[in-house]
C-alpha cells in the first residue's frame, strides 16, 4: 500500500492519463519533521511566546470583569482606572509578543527552507545529464523555487494557527471557570465548524496541487518558447493562433482552479464567522437571562462575551491548519521526489586524480551503452508530458555495441559516420556525462569511474557544435573556464582561438554582452569563443564536435586555425565534418550502427575500399563539391540527396 495519507486526495481511475501524483508518499511526514529538528530550540521558544500571548488573551476578559463588577457596579473609580491601565498594558505586551513570535517563526521557516533549498540545489546539480535532457527546465525551476516559497508561506500560517491552538485551549478552560453552561453551549457549536473544515480541506488539497502543476506547466512552456531559440523557432515555424489558444487554455485552467480554490478557502472562513456571530447572540441571550435572574454577575457576562469573541477568531485560524499543513507536506514531498532521484554518476569515495600535465591516452574496451530510460532518471511530473509516462518501464535500445579502440596520447582520432550512428554518444562517455552500460572507458589507464570529478573536469575539455554561452560578457564567459586568468591570458587564449581581432573591434571589447545563449554572435564566432574557453582551461584531452554549419570560407579558415592550436599536443577525439580535419587525423574511426566499422588513416581507408572510401568517392565525385568538406557520412552515399556535412545524412536512408 503506497498511500498512508490521502487527506481526501483525488481518487483516480487506472486509465486516468494524468501522471501527476496527487497522493503523499509514505514516510513524508517524519521526513518533513526531521528538517525541524535542528531548529528545536527555536520551536520551543516560539511555543513559550505563544503561550504568553494566549495568557494575555485570556487575562484581559478577567480584567474587564473586575472593572465592571468591582469598579463600575461598586462605583470605585480607582479600580476602573487600574483595570483599564492593566488592560492597556496587556494589549501593548501582547503586541510585542506577537512581533517576537513573528520573528522567531520567520527564523524557523526561513531556516528550514534554506536547508531544503541548498540541499535540493546541490542534489540537482549532481543529477546526470540524462535527467536534464528529459526535464522541462521551467517545471524544474518551479519545483525548486515556487514550491519552496509556497511551503514557507504555509509554514508561517501554520505557526500562527499553532498559536491559536494554545489560545483556544486556554479560552475554553476559562469559559468553564466562568460559566459551565456557556462553555458547554460554545463547545457544542464547535463540531459545526469541523464539517466545512474537513470538506474544505480536502478540496483545497486537491486543487492546490493542481494549481501548482498547472502553474509550473505554463512556466515551463513560457521558458521554452520565450528564450531566443524558442522565440525564433516560433516566429519561423510557429502557428501563432494555435499557440495563443494553447496559452489561453492553460491560463484558463489556472483561472478556473484559482477561482475554485479561493471559494473553498473562503467557505470555511465565512461559515466560521457566521457561527461566531450566532454564538455571540446566543451567549448574550442566555447570559442576559442569567444576569436578570441574578445567577450571573454583569461583569461575568461581559468577560464571557469578550472571551467568545476571542475563541472564534483563533478557531478561524485553526480551520486553515489542515490546509496549511497539507500544503507544507505536499510542497516538501514534491521536492523530496527530486531529492530521491539517484545521481546515476557518482564519485567513488576512493576516487583518485589523474597526474596533471601528463597527456593521457583514451581507451574504449568492449563498451556497450544504452541511454537510461525515463524511470531511471526522471520524474513524469517534471517532463510534463503524458507520453513520457507511457514510455516508463520500456527498455531503451543499445546505442553502442562492443566498441573497442585506443586513442594514443597526443594523437587525434576522427570519428565519422552517418547521423545517429553513435558518434556523439561515444564522446559523451569520454567526459563521463554517462557511464557505459558494460565495458570500460579509460583515460590515462584509469577507468573513468575511478577518477575524481575534479580531475576529470580538468583533464577533459569539450567543445560542442553549438557552443553555449551564458547571457553575460565575453570576459565572464571566458573566466568560467579559469576564474583566475589574467587579462594577458585572456587575450592570449582569444588570439589562439582566432577571435581576438573581432573582440578588439567591438566597442566594449571583452566586456561585450554575448546575449541569451550567445545569440549576438555568429556560429563561427561562438565556436571560436568556446575554443578560447578551452585554451584557458588547458585540458590534456579534447573532445570536439566540429560545427556543421556552413561557415563562410574566412570564418572556416579561422576556426580551422583555432582548432589547430586547441588540438596541438593533446589527445583528441573529434567528430569531424570537414575533410581537412579528417586528413590531419592520426586515426579515423568509421562509426556505423553503434560500432566501429572501419579504422585507419585517410589513405589506408581509401585503399581499403570500404564504407569510408564509398562515402568519400560519392561525396567528392560530385561536381561542385568542395574539397574542404568532409568525405564520409555523405547523405548521397545513402541516397538522401546532396548534403556536404555529416549531420544531414541519415543512417540507413
Ligand atoms: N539523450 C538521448 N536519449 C536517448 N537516445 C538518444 C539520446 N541522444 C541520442 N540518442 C540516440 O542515440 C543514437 C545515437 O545518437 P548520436 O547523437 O550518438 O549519433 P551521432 O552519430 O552523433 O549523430 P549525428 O551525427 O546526427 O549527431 C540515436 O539513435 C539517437 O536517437
Amino acid at each position: 500500500m503506497d498511500v498512508v495519507m490521502r487527506f481526501g486526495g483525488v481518487k483516480k481511475s487506472d486509465d486516468d492519463p494524468d501522471p501527476w501524483r496527487t497522493k503523499i508518499r509514505p514516510g513524508t511526514l517524519p521526513r518533513v519533521l526531521a528538517y525541524f529538528r535542528p531548529h528545536f530550540g527555536k520551536v520551543a521558544l516560539f511555543f513559550l511566546v505563544a503561550a504568553l500571548e494566549s495568557l494575555v488573551v485570556v487575562a484581559t476578559p478577567l480584567l474587564l470583569m473586575t472593572l465592571v463588577d468591582s469598579g463600575i457596579l461598586k462605583n470605585d473609580l480607582g479600580v476602573v482606572i487600574l483595570m483599564a491601565c492593566l488592560a492597556a498594558g496587556l494589549a501593548v505586551g501582547g503586541t510585542l509578543l506577537q512581533l517576537l513570535s513573528a520573528y522567531i517563526s520567520g527564523k524557523i521557516g526561513q531556516g528550514v527552507t534554506y536547508d531544503l533549498r541548498v540541499q535540493a540545489l546541490d542534489h540537482v546539480r549532481r543529477l546526470p545529464i540524462a535527467f536534464f535532457t528529459r526535464t522541462q527546465t521551467g517545471v524544474l525551476v518551479g519545483r525548486l523555487h515556487t514550491d519552496l516559497v509556497m511551503a514557507q508561506q504555509a509554514f508561517f500560517s501554520m505557526l500562527v494557527a499553532a498559536t491559536s491552538l494554545v489560545t483556544v485551549v486556554l479560552v475554553i478552560a476559562e469559559l468553564f471557570y466562568l460559566s459551565w453552561l456557556v462553555a458547554v453551549v460554545s463547545l457544542l457549536l464547535i463540531p459545526l465548524f469541523l464539517v466545512p473544515w474537513v470538506f474544505g480541506g480536502r478540496l483545497i488539497h486537491r486543487y492546490a496541487r493542481r494549481l501548482m502543476e498547472e502553474n509550473a506547466g505554463l512556466g515551463g512552456v513560457l521558458q521554452e518558447r520565450f528564450n531566443v531559440q524558442g522565440a525564433m523557432l516560433s516566429k519561423l515555424f510557429g502557428r501563432p493562433d494555435e499557440e495563443m489558444a494553447e496559452y489561453a487554455d492553460r491560463a484558463g485552467r489556472i483561472r478556473g482552479i484559482g477561482v475554485r480554490l479561493s471559494v473553498y478557502a473562503r467557505m470555511g472562513f465565512v461559515v466560521i464567522t457566521l457561527m461566531a456571530s450566532l454564538a455571540t447572540a446566543l451567549v448574550y441571550g442566555i447570559g442576559g437571562g442569567l444576569v436578570l435572574a441574578g445567577a450571573f454577575q454583569l461583569g461575568t457576562l461581559v468577560a464571557v462575551a469578550t472571551l467568545l469573541g476571542r475563541l472564534f477568531g483563533p478557531i478561524t485560524q485553526l480551520s486553515g491548519l489542515q490546509e496549511t499543513a497539507l500544503t507544507i507536506v505536499v510542497c516538501f514531498d514534491r521536492i523530496f521526489e527530486v531529492l530521491d532521484l539517484k545521481p546515476l554518476i557518482e564519485e567513488r569515495p576512493d576516487a583518485v586524480g589523474l597526474a596533471k600535465n601528463v597527456v593521457p591516452e583514451i581507451e574504449f574496451e568492449n563498451v556497450s551503452f544504452r541511454y537510461p530510460g525515463a524511470d531511471e532518471v526522471s520524474l513524469p511530473s517534471l517532463e510534463q508530458n503524458v507520453r513520457a509516462e507511457r514510455e516508463r518501464g520500456k527498455a531503451t535500445p543499445n546505442v553502442l555495441r562492443g566498441v573497442s579502440f585506443q586513442v594514443p596520447a597526443g594523437t587525434m582520432t576522427a570519428l565519422v559516420g552517418p547521423s545517429g550512428a553513435g558518434k556523439s554518444t561515444l564522446t559523451h562517455l569520454v567526459s563521463r556525462l554517462y557511464d557505459p552500460t558494460s565495458g570500460i572507458v579509460r583515460v590515462g589507464g584509469h577507468d573513468l569511474r575511478e577518477l575524481t570529478f575534479d580531475s576529470l573536469r580538468q583533464t577533459v575539455g569539450v567543445v560542442s557544435q553549438d557552443a553555449y554561452l551564458f547571457h553575460d560578457t565575453i570576459r565572464e564567459n571566458l573566466l568560467y573556464a579559469r576564474p583566475t586568468a589574467t587579462e594577458d591570458e585572456l587575450i592570449e587564449a582569444c588570439q589562439g582561438a582566432q577571435i581576438w581581432d573581432l573582440i578588439e573591434s567591438l566597442p566594449s571589447g571583452l566586456d561585450t554582452v554575448t546575449g541569451d545563449h550567445g545569440y549576438r554572435l555568429s556560429g563561427g564566432e561562438k565556436q571560436r569563443l568556446a575554443i578560447a574557453r578551452l585554451l584557458l582551461k588547458e585540458p590534456t584531452v579534447v573532445v570536439l564536435d566540429e560545427a556543421t554549419a556552413h561557415l563562410d570560407s574566412e570564418s572556416e579558415a579561422a576556426v580551422q586555425r583555432a582548432l589547430k592550436t586547441a588540438l596541438r599536443s593533446r589527445t583528441s577525439l573529434v567528430i569531424a565534418h570537414r575533410l581537412s580535419t579528417i586528413r590531419e587525423a592520426d586515426q579515423i574511426l568509421v562509426i556505423d550502427d553503434g560500432g566501429v566499422r572501419e579504422r585507419g588513416t585517410h589513405e589506408e581507408l581509401l585503399t581499403e575500399g570500404g564504407l569510408y572510401a564509398e562515402l568519400y568517392h560519392t561525396q567528392f565525385a560530385r561536381p561542385g563539391s568542395k574539397d574542404t568538406r568532409q568525405a564520409g557520412n555523405g547523405a548521397e552515399a545513402r541516397g538522401n540527396g546532396p548534403a556536404p556535412v555529416v549531420h544531414q545524412a541519415v543512417r540507413g536512408g
